[in-house]
């Protein structure tokens, strides 16, 4: 399969993906899952009672478990991102801070006092990674604040100590955390493919299209799980 794109090292392997296959060599590749939490992806979670629909969210967490099977097994760096703060919400800053005005999660307590507490705040079940994604030995468990995950985080370091320098990105919500994460991750070097049913928007649908078709003109590449575990589930883990 041929693309315009030169590999970056001579394990790149092409997976298929829009606007052209893309070059993936899984030594330097961290497959970012992105805040597959309660909040996120489960009835009851913060999202739900926020009034968004997470119907699709019960398939996202299926086809994430298969790609991470595969991913481990091809010898890729999984890296699981939790967002959220603090019990207090000091991290979520106060009335200072646009985070404070635009947070649903803040709004939604803002309006439903009984709720003040519970979501997206740690040591509380809305923030906790839901039960069918729980990190295996050797994945690595970041935390965050804010939508995008290289903002006060480890992430830039952790990757550059590893010389990752390809992201792919599964998780929810596509048009905010996850479309997010990749942008910043553009201006950093970072080569960002999401794989596209492998997430899920905060919104109507075409939020959805609209952050792929974002990501696939201007910041990177978009795939499908099916392509991702095509293309990496016959590799043996290389030495
Ligand atoms: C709406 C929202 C999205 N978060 C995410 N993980 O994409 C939020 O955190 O309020």
């Amino acid at each position: 399969m041929s693309s315009p794109i030169t590999p970056l090292s001579p394990g790149c392997v092409m997976l298929p993906a829009r606007p052209e296959p893309v070059p993936v060599d899984p030594k330097t590749t961290a497959v970012i899952v992105i805040d597959m939490q309660n909040a996120y992806a489960s009835p009851g979670g913060y999202l739900d009672l926020a009034g968004f629909d997470i119907s699709g969210a019960a398939k996202v967490i299926h086809e994430i478990k298969g790609v991470l099977e595969v991913a481990r097994s091809a010898g890729m760096q999984v890296i699981y991102f939790q967002n959220g703060w603090d019990d207090q919400y000091v991290e979520a800053g106060g009335p200072g801070s646009p985070n404070w005005w635009k947070s649903n999660a803040l709004k939604t307590m803002r309006a439903k006092p009984e709720l003040q507490g519970k979501l997206l705040a740690r040591g509380q079940w809305d923030y906790e990674l839901v039960d069918e994604l729980k990190p295996q030995p050797g994945d690595i468990q970041l935390h965050k604040t804010r939508y995008s995950g290289f903002f006060n985080s480890q992430l830039d370091s952790v990757l550059r100590a590893r010389g990752i320098r390809h992201l792919v990105f599964v998780g929810i919500a596509t048009n905010v955390c996850v479309e997010s994460t990749l942008r910043d991750g553009f201006f950093l070097e970072y080569f960002g493919t999401v794989l596209e049913d492998a997430t899920h928007q905060a919104g109507p649908e075409f939020v959805q299209k609209a952050a792929l078709f974002n990501i696939e003109s201007f910041f990177g590449w978009v795939s499908t799980t099916a392509d991702f575990k095509g293309t990496f589930g016959q590799l043996a883990p290389r030495t």
